[in-house]
């Protein structure tokens, strides 16, 4: 419990109606969660206003309203404070709820467009081997040392987002890894923050349902490093066209990482297969266990950022060099009998796919037929449908279009903006199915002995939503099955 005046310290406040000198019991963005006691942000959303909800916050017993617009009638017995803008007042009074936990431990945030579930994950398991007590906040799961938190977002909103921090800062934490997702910088879900550190994958097509267009989608991403502090560090990948100017305007140390050019975090691939990679990094040649040329990326990525947390070079490397990718990411499994592989990967750009396919090209040793099965989500972003079905079919020799968490869609209907992608004299390899367990099952049936059947876009994910309902799916257990049961 805290007093209401003690939470809006550094917010900027237009007008403060009824005493502030109360206390508050929990912070609220969601008339549907509050009790007695709580204080309600009105926050204006894509689909629906929150100044909309006030009333039915105080009937629920909220005593402290936040809000941008006064509501004609202002009972006694609520606090009302006006604010320029709520969403930023909810991420500063929940990090003055909260105590300022970002403060307590080395934050440290990961943006970009691909590879952020990677990288945060790998600088967790790396600091958790190197001794330290950590936090993660991740697509996957969210983790305080071995207790895991499920994960509803990429980056959660700026309330449970503290109060995950403050669970760490509890349970001694010394280091967070946490993604950024663009959504959560736009949203101001990271306001009031202190970061440590800020790292930058790449960028590339994603998210214009949402952002509109790639600059705004570039302004929003460059925003997160433009409010770093000069204690941070930023990192950036120097490979990537924006990689520079992500970090133009920003106050924190700059570093750089390459593969390609000089930079502060150089890395050379001398090898890369189905054992993982070799490469040159730090003057030395190290062997990792993850594959393809993008998680060369996202090593450097770690390990540039472990040295800029001070961490010592030989031990950073030796424990990097043991560790395994995040759940859902190039993941592979080899059928009994014919030797058929199936990787499961959390391609859902057409720039992952890109990479993807290129990673399984560089792996294939002879004839063997890649098939790739692929879907695009509902509710997002439709221009990168065609996109992604191009991409596929274009380094593929047979593709079974699919659904990937339709949401309020009809998958028919994302299904049909992908077969717009295909050029005519490719469509003969292209086979559309909405049912994705039939897909993968297709899949199997078309796969000669050691084929490679690609099952992109959901990675992790255990479920498939159909318009609201989360129905349990899970593609490598259903490749598995598929595996069994045509190998019978
Ligand atoms: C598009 C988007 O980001 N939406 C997020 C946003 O919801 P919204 O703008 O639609 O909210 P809204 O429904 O319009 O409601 C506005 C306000 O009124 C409130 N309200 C609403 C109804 C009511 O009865 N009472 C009430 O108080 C809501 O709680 C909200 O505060 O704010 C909500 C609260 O923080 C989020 O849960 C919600 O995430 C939705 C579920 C979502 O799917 N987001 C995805 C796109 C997302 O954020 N993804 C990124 C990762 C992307 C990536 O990296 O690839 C992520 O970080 O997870
Ligand atoms: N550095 C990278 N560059 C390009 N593609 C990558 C990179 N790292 C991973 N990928 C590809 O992108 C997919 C998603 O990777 P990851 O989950 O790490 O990204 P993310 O940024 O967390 O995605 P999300 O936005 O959904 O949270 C992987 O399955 C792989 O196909
Ligand atoms: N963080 C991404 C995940 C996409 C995963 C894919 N399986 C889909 O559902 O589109 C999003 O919410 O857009
Ligand atoms: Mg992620």
């Amino acid at each position: 419990m805290q007093v209401l005046r003690d939470i809006l310290y550094n917010v900027g406040m237009l007008a403060v109606h009824g005493n502030n000198d109360i206390s508050v019991n929990a912070l609220r963005i969601d008339s549907r969660a509050v009790q007695p006691g709580d204080a309600f942000i009105a926050v204006r959303g894509v689909h629906t206003d929150g100044h909309s909800y006030i009333a039915k916050a105080i009937e629920s017993g909220a005593t402290a309203v936040i809000c941008e617009t006064l509501p004609d009638e202002l009972p006694e017995q609520v606090c009302f404070v006006q604010v320029n803008d709520s969403t930023a007042a909810c991420g500063i009074m929940a990090d003055n709820f909260y105590k300022h936990p970002s403060r307590e431990l080395q934050l440290v945030g990961v943006t970009g467009t691909n590879g952020k579930t990677t990288i945060a994950t790998l600088l967790f398991r790396l600091f958790t081997q190197l001794g330290y007590k950590c936090g993660l906040l991740s697509t996957v799961q969210n983790q305080i040392g071995d207790t895991i938190v499920p994960a509803t977002h990429t980056t959660p909103d700026a309330i449970s987002l503290n109060a995950l921090l403050a669970d760490m800062v509890k349970q001694d934490c010394d280091y967070a890894f946490m993604e950024v997702s663009s959504h959560a910088i736009h949203q101001q879900r990271i306001a009031g923050l202190k970061f440590a550190g800020g790292i930058f994958s790449n960028i590339t097509h994603d998210h214009l349902d949402y952002h509109k267009t790639f600059d705004e989608y570039i302004r929003v991403k460059k925003a997160f490093f433009d409010g770093l502090p000069n204690t941070a560090f930023a990192l950036t990948n120097i490979d990537d066209k924006r990689g520079n100017v992500m970090l133009q305007n920003t106050k924190a140390r700059k570093a750089t990482y390459s593969l390609r050019s000089m930079a502060d975090f150089k890395g050379k691939i001398l090898e890369n297969n189905l054992t993982g990679l070799i490469m040159q990094v730090a003057e030395q040649e190290v062997h990792f266990r993850l594959i393809g040329e993008f998680n060369a990326y996202n090593l450097l990525a770690v390990y540039g950022a472990g040295i800029l947390l001070d961490q010592d070079k030989q031990k950073l490397l030796q424990a990097l060099s043991n560790l395994q990718g995040a759940e859902g990411r190039f993941d592979y499994v080899l059928s009994d009998r014919q030797r058929i592989m199936g990787i499961i990967d959390y391609a859902h750009t057409p720039d992952a796919l890109l990479n993807v396919l290129a990673t399984i090209k560089n792996l294939r040793k002879g004839n063997e037929q890649v098939i790739t099965v692929v879907g695009c989500g509902g509710d997002r972003d439709r221009a990168k449908r065609p996109v992604m079905a191009q991409a596929a079919t274009e380094h593929s020799d047979r593709v079974i279009f699919t659904s990937d968490n339709p949401r309020s869609e009809d998958p028919a209907d994302i299904i049909h903006e992908m077969e717009a992608g295909v050029p005519v004299h490719q469509r003969k390899k292209v086979l559309s199915i909405v049912d994705r367990k039939e897909a993968i099952k297709t899949a199997m049936s078309l796969a000669n002995p050691e084929d490679i059947i690609l099952v992109a876009g959901k990675g992790h994910e255990k479920y498939q939503e159909i318009k609201g309902v989360k129905h349990p799916f899970d593609d490598k257990s259903v490749l598995l099955e598929m595996m069994r049961l045509m190998e019978k």
